[in-house]
């Protein structure tokens, strides 16, 4: 069952709906089974291995065997900020983000509703986990990506995997604004975050971290926001396991925005409970670059009800966080997914993050997904003649 976050509607599994035909709101849908905690021992790690929680049919999952990622315990970077720091690097998903937890779900969902044709409006990471989940199932897949602002690899990867990529004279939110429209005329199913069971998915974020700390919350999971819906979902996930009895606390939501595209960090420090879109979103992170968060509501939600926190970071805190990361604990990010690590020193620096709290950083995709970010951030290789004095003169530096 669907349930309206805000009127509290209800609407049956088989619909095909992504907003509350009465109060115009998002969806969720409502998922607590009656199971302990043993029945996930023994199982391979995969997000699967919790398929009790997951609201479709087990026997015909469309899998590419995402989730299990791994849980980096980071101590160079922890003991530097006087903090216990783990990192859960969701670029070792199949396609090299967690969006590939959510499409798991919701092209099951898809199949089991008999679509043919799937769809998504993407800043690059949606469409590129879409286009591969839909060639598995055998579905149409149409994305749209806004003009000149995604990065190659994620764009490389929903062309390669067959999908019908439409170039958008526009960003991101005027992108889903379009192909909503074209959902809603029944032409295609919608596969954004505002489908509810998107976030089924990738709610398996907050069981793993729980599961990999031996069944305890941390006191803090950071992670970055920009459609808003994979905070959502990780809250999703442990206030069920908490519902459950699999865990006694709950972590604190901590969302970070880049600066040019803040419109949930500004909500919360003005104690909304919505957005004022931000007209023209701009950030080096391009994954992150959105003005109007669809599960905004949802997100706001999380962090208050966690007593959680938003902050803001530059481009340049985003991409010096993306090299020390990669240089001190050799974990390579995209820039969105750095956007975390520089929200957590900010916050560090600042004393609203306490010394000695356990925080897990979820960083969300892989640093191939941006190649030219990467390589403009290096010093060109030194071309030099294959022989051992041209070689001793290059690693010396003289
Ligand atoms: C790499 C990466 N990090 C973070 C985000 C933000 O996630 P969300 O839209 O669920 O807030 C996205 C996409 O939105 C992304 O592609
Ligand atoms: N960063 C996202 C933006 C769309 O988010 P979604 O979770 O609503 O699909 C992307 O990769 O396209």
């Amino acid at each position: 069952m669907m349930r309206c976050i805000s009127c509290g509607a209800e609407y049956s599994d088989d619909e095909i709906i992504y907003t509350c035909s009465k109060c115009g709101s998002i969806l969720e849908v409502i998922c607590q089974p009656n199971v302990s905690k043993d029945v996930f021992q023994c199982r391979k790690s995969t997000m699967w291995k919790y398929k009790e929680f997951m609201p479709v049919d087990p026997a015909g999952i469309v899998s590419l065997e995402e989730g299990g990622t791994p849980f980096c315990k980071c101590d160079k970077l922890g003991n530097e900020l006087g903090i216990e720091l783990y990192v859960k690097v969701e670029g070792s998903n199949p396609t090299g983000s967690f969006k590939d937890r959510g499409m798991s779900v919701g092209i099951t969902k898809a199949m089991e509703l008999g679509v043919d044709t799937v769809g998504c409006a993407s800043t690059g990471n949606t469409s590129a986990s879409l286009a591969a989940y839909a060639a598995r199932a055998g579905l149409k897949c149409v994305v749209l990506l806004p003009s000149g602002k995604v990065a190659l690899g994620k764009l490389a990867q929903a062309m390669f995997h067959g999908a019908q990529v439409l170039s958008v004279r526009g960003n991101f939110d005027q992108a889903l604004e379009a192909i909503t429209s074209l959902a809603l005329e029944g032409h295609l199913y919608l596969l954004n975050s505002i489908n509810p069971y998107r976030l089924e998915g990738q709610k398996s974020i907050g069981f793993e971290i729980v599961d990999d700390l031996s069944w305890k919350s941390p006191d803090r999971i950071i992670l970055p926001v920009g459609n808003a819906g994979n905070i959502s979902a990780i809250w999703k996930g442990v206030t069920e396991f908490h519902r459950a009895g699999f865990i006694d606390d709950l972590p604190r939501m901590t969302g970070i925005q880049a600066e040019g595209a803040a419109p949930i960090a500004h909500a919360i420090w003005e104690g909304l409970n919505d957005i004022e879109p931000v007209e023209n979103p701009e950030t080096v992170a391009t994954a992150i670059r959105i003005g109007a968060p669809v599960s905004s509501k949802k997100a706001i939600r999380a962090i208050t009800e966690s007593d959680g926190l938003a902050e803001t970071v530059s481009d340049e805190e985003i991409l010096s966080a993306q090299k020390l990361l990669a240089r001190t604990e050799g974990i390579g990010v995209e820039p969105a997914s750095a956007a975390s690590i520089a929200g957590l020193i900010k916050l560090v620096n600042s004393g609203k993050i306490d010394k000695g709290e356990q925080v897990v950083c979820v960083v969300t995709g892989h640093v191939l997904k941006d190649p030219n970010v990467a390589i403009n951030a290096c010093e060109e290789p030194i071309e030099i003649d294959p022989n051992i004095d041209s070689l001793l003169k290059a690693i010396k530096g003289d």
